[in-house]
């Protein structure tokens, strides 16, 4: 569905001088620096898939985005998009692609939302009863008919942002690339546009790229995520996977019927960082041993009633990748 190989791309920038003769000779004399702003990245996404693409500041999520989309020309490697390129197919591509950014609606701030729906299907030549039918469908996911008559200007960021996924599926297209779809939002408008994004991968089966800051999210909804970081590609697979690689520690607590007996001397593959008479706290990595054989081992030194697992904080293993 998407395929990227040995992408890369570069900036030419203009090395300024300082003070006005310096300026004038640099603009003369066309000196330039390079920027490497993505470096030789290669992933595929198959259909279907919800992945996280994330990275700092400046890592090269957008400068990717843009070349995934046609935007952007590549210096060097291959993007395919449903078999096409997007930059020598922008118009098979657009098709299948719906694009949201967070920060900038696509919709026209003075006109009411329906008139920009109207807008857009003329744009992608859609039929008037495919867009009235595909438009009473995401009226009902999105709950558009509260604010399709006000003008978008006048919109809460949480509807803002519904009408504006609402336009990215318009003309029904198979991949989905969110960018940052949350940020500003309270927290129940974040929980209620996170559920609208879960139904349109699971129930409407699209495949989404999501670029985000907010972590909540990608471990909310990706189960694949893909870190980028310096223009280069530092991780690609499940948050579990990423947790267990950046390896920071599982804190299991542990309560028991009746007062436990930790042997005085006892040492191994866990470490006993709390104990009360029937409550044990132990930090264990999940890279060098499994919960199960941490339970067996405690087992042997009470009966276990309860047990409760806090995984590490995933901002926390994030801020580590970075
Ligand atoms: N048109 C451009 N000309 C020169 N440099 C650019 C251009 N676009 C991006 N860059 C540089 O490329 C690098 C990657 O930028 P990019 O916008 O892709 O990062 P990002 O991961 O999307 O960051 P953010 O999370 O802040 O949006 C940055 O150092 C940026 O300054």
């Amino acid at each position: 569905m998407i395929e990227v190989s040995g992408l890369s791309k570069s900036f030419r920038i203009p090395l300024v001088g300082q003070g006005r003769w310096q300026r004038i000779r640099s603009y003369i004399s066309g000196a330039h620096q390079e920027k490497i702003a993505v470096n030789d990245i290669s992933f595929i996404v198959e259909r279907g898939e919800f992945v996280g693409y994330i990275g700092p500041n400046g890592a090269g999520k957008s400068t990717t985005i843009k070349m995934l989309t046609g935007i952007l020309h590549p210096s060097s490697g291959e993007v395919l998009i449903g078999g096409y390129s997007p930059h020598k197919f922008r118009r098979q591509v657009v098709r299948k692609l719906g694009v949201v950014f967070g920060q900038r609606s696509q919709l026209w701030w003075d006109l009411p939302v329906k008139d920009s729906y109207d807008i857009l299907a003329a744009m992608y030549g859609i039929e008037r009863t495919q867009k009235e039918r595909t438009l009473a469908e995401l009226s009902e996911l999105l709950q558009l008919k509260e604010f399709i008559d006000t003008p978008v200007r006048k919109l809460s960021l949480g509807q803002r942002m519904r009408a504006d996924l609402a336009a990215s599926m318009l003309h029904n297209p198979d991949i989905l690339f969110l960018d940052e779809p949350t940020i500003g939002l309270d927290v129940v408008a974040k929980k209620s546009i996170r559920k609208l994004l879960k139904a349109m991968n699971g129930d409407f089966g699209k495949t989404v790229l999501l670029t985000t800051h907010d972590m909540d999210d990608i471990e909310q909804l990706c189960e694949r995520v893909m870190v980028i970081n310096h223009g280069q590609l530092a991780y690609d697979g499940t948050i579990d996977g990423l947790r267990e690689k950046i390896g920071l520690p599982t804190l299991m607590r542990i309560s028991f019927a009746e007062p436990i007996h930790v042997p005085p001397e006892w040492s191994g593959a866990f470490l006993i960082v709390g104990q009360t008479d029937n409550e044990l706290t132990v930090q264990c990595n999940r890279r060098t041993i499994q919960a199960m054989d941490v339970l067996r081992q405690i087992e042997e030194w009470g009966t276990i009633s309860d047990v409760h697992m806090e995984e590490p904080d995933f901002e926390e293993v994030i801020h580590r990748i970075y």
